[in-house]
Parts: C-alpha cells; structure tokens; sequence
C-alpha cells in the first residue's frame, strides 16, 4: 500500500493587485515526513502556508490536506491541520491553560477528552510550570510553546509552522527544535524558515522557495552539495530573480 499524502499544493498561485505572491506551486508530502519550507524574506513561505490552510483563497490552483480540499471543506481539513502562525495567536491577558480551554471549546472538545488533550499538551510542551501565569508576563520561549500546545491541541496528523523559532535564544531554539523533532515521529510536518542552520536538524528534505516559486525540493545534503556548503546554494538561488 502506497503512503498517504498528507499535505498537497496543486498549482498554487495567489495574486495581490498585480503583484504575484505565489507562482505556480506544487509539491505533495507524504505521511510521517518533516519538510522545511526554506527562503529568504518576502519569497512566499506565509502566503505558500495560508493558502494550505485555507485562511487565504488561491488566485488559481488547490490545496489538500489529508485528501480534503481545504476551500471546498475547511471545517473538515482543519480537524486534520495544526496551524502555527508567525505570531500566534495569543491572547495576553489569559493563562495558558485558560487559552487553551477556550481553543479546545472552540474546537469542539469538552469533558474528559479536553482535560486530557490539555493535559498531554501542558506535558508535551513542558508547560507545567508557567501554566496558571498570565500569557504577557511569559518569555518569548513559552510563549511559542503555548502557541505549539494550542496547535496540537485537537491531535491533528498534520502540523504546518511559520518560523517557529524566529525571534528565541539559542537555548530556546533548541527547546523548539527538540519539540519538533518529536512531533515529527507522529505527525507529518510542514516548517518554515529563513534560517539555513535550523534545515538539517529538523527536516529530511527541504522545499525551497524564491519569488514565489519552488527553485529546490530534496534533500538538505544534497541542496548543500550543489553549491558546496548549503550558505552557497542559498546565495546562488536567490541572488537572480526567477
Ligand atoms: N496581503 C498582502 N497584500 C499585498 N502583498 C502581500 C500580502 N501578503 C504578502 N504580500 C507580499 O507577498 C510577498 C510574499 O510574502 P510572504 O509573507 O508570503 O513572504 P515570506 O517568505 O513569508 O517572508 P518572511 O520570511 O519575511 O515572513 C511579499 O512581497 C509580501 O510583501
């Protein structure tokens, strides 16, 4: 039996005015695999990733996940879709155990299953010791890790990130990077970054993308080998426009 695709872009385009974001992309991810989504600024990552989500409507193309259509069926992809946004959505004035009660709610979970998410997702975050404090008075760090809990709050097989670690210290990159890894033993894992150090320890393959378009799709090895050092192949695919 052939793995599932779990995440697919089909000629993905998006315009804004007469500005195209997103030109012509497609890639499939089948289950279980952890892909970096890798480019400089302003080349497409968040736009690429909204449209996965269905927050954003395609000028042309589709997006699935797990099979569905998210324009078509949006409530239904989102039960399979963990979304973490560049900046979470965060409320400051709740505690996470409070945001994540209100998230569940909204997501349909109640009762002993959601004392039971929440509790798997305080663990899995290491949020235990921060979970009754307001969310504002939180380092950056945990609030990140708020951000995943609520993303992985409902179980779902696929996990889309922007740039989970931008803007963390070393100490709390690593932490981020650790969860990923993780997450990826279970989930199939779509992870945006213009950081080139952060693509060999998360992700086996990595989805580049310039101008809007995919310009690599495979292995970090083997973007590093094209160029020498991956620091190369980053420069010579962004230093001509596409
Ligand atoms: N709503 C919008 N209206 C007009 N232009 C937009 C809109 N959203 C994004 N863009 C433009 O589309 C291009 C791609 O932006 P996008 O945010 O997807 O890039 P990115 O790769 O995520 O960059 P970064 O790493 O800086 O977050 C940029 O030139 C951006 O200015």
């Amino acid at each position: 039996m052939s793995t599932p695709v779990m995440i697919e872009a089909d000629g993905l385009c998006k315009q804004f005015g007469s500005f195209l974001a997103v030109r012509d992309v497609s890639f499939s991810i089948p289950k279980g695999q952890v892909v970096a989504f890798l480019g400089p600024n302003g080349a497409g990552k968040t736009t690429t990733m909204r449209l996965l989500t269905g927050f954003v409507a395609p000028t042309h193309g589709s997006a699935r996940i797990a099979g569905i259509n998210v324009q078509e069926n949006r409530i239904e992809a989102a039960e399979r879709l963990g979304y973490l946004p560049e900046n979470g959505p965060l409320y400051t004035d709740m505690t996470p155990i409070g945001l994540l009660r209100f998230f569940g709610a909204a997501r349909g979970l109640s009762g002993s299953r959601l004392a039971d998410r929440i509790a798997a997702v305080v663990d899995q975050c290491s949020l235990s010791t921060v979970a009754h404090k307001a969310i504002g008075k939180l380092s950056k760090g945990y609030r990140q890790r708020v951000s995943m809990a609520q993303a992985i709050l409902h179980d779902p097989d696929v996990l889309i990130m922007d740039e989970p670690t931008s803007g963390l210290d070393p100490n709390q990159i690593r932490g981020v990077r650790a969860l990923i890894r993780d997450l990826g033993k279970t989930k199939t894992v779509l992870v945006s970054t213009h950081i080139l150090q952060e693509v060999e320890p998360i992700a086996g393959r990595v989805l580049f993308i310039h101008d809007g378009k995919i310009v690599f799709d495979g292995a970090p090895a083997d973007l590093a080998r094209k160029s020498g050092t991956l620091e190369e192949a980053f420069y010579s695919l962004t230093s001509q426009p596409v």
